[in-house]
């Protein structure tokens, strides 16, 4: 159960020299580092070609077709922030747009993720605020109903706690815990360095067959070719 009608104003961070890490990594390799865990559903994507976010969380929980939320949530912003926005329950109206880019960008934020509509992505491209969400919708929200902020959230079946660590790109976007930031940058780094061996390889023209010991496999799987 997401608690509802709460702002905690004091959150624990992960560690600035890790999330400074996972920012150099890519959302695929900070996926896998971690156990294939922690990815969001793929109907998050960026509102620009390009959009690109690493930093810590702020939570919100947004009640549906109502923004309120977010506009609470910009006083509990520090610089290197992201914030996230869950729904209490599906919708795709456009919470978001560029005023509040504008106001978070102010704060210090560097990007939103939320599980819901946003707006003016035209504007966001211009200003380069990166954006992930769900959908892009004109249709307008109201300031009615309160919700929370920097509460354990739900979004996109992920539990994002503030203060995790949240990397996003144009593959999805992924969150670490902020107790794993550090050994997760750890395995990412050394998956980016074989992978780096990997490619190499590849490029000179080995096969993955090879590389990766395949074939005795394939055969004891009854593998055959055929002329
Ligand atoms: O104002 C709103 O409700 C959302 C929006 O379009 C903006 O932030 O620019
Ligand atoms: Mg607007």
């Amino acid at each position: 159960m997401q608690e509802l009608g709460v702002v905690h104003t004091t959150i624990e961070r992960a560690e600035p020299a890790a999330v400074n890490r996972l920012s150099r990594l890519g959302v695929a390799t900070v996926h896998e580092a971690m156990g294939r865990l922690g990815l969001m559903r793929p109907y998050i994507r960026p509102v620009y070609p390009g959009a690109r976010l690493c930093g810590t969380a702020v939570t919100v929980l947004l009640q549906p077709g109502d923004n309120w939320m977010l506009h609470v949530a910009v006083e509990q912003v520090r610089p290197g922030d992201v914030v996230v926005a869950a729904c209490t329950t599906e919708c795709e109206d456009g919470f978001f747009g560029e005023l509040l880019a504008t106001s978070l960008r102010a704060h210090g934020a560097l990007g939103l993720v939320i599980d819901g509509g946003c707006r003016d992505v035209a504007d966001l491209e211009r200003l380069d605020f990166p954006v992930f969400s769900r959908a892009v919708h004109a249709k307008g929200t109201v300031k009615a109903t309160p919700g929370s902020v920097n509460v354990p959230v739900v979004c996109a079946n992920v539990l994002v706690n503030p203060g995790d660590v949240v990397l996003a790109d144009a593959d999805g976007v992924v969150v670490v815990p902020a107790a794993k930031a550090a050994e997760t940058a750890e395995a990412g780094e050394l998956r980016e360095a074989k992978e780096e061996e990997k490619r190499r390889r590849l490029a000179a023209g080995e096969l993955g067959l090879d590389i990766y010991h395949m074939r005795d496999d394939l055969q004891s799987h009854g593998l055959r070719y055929v002329d």
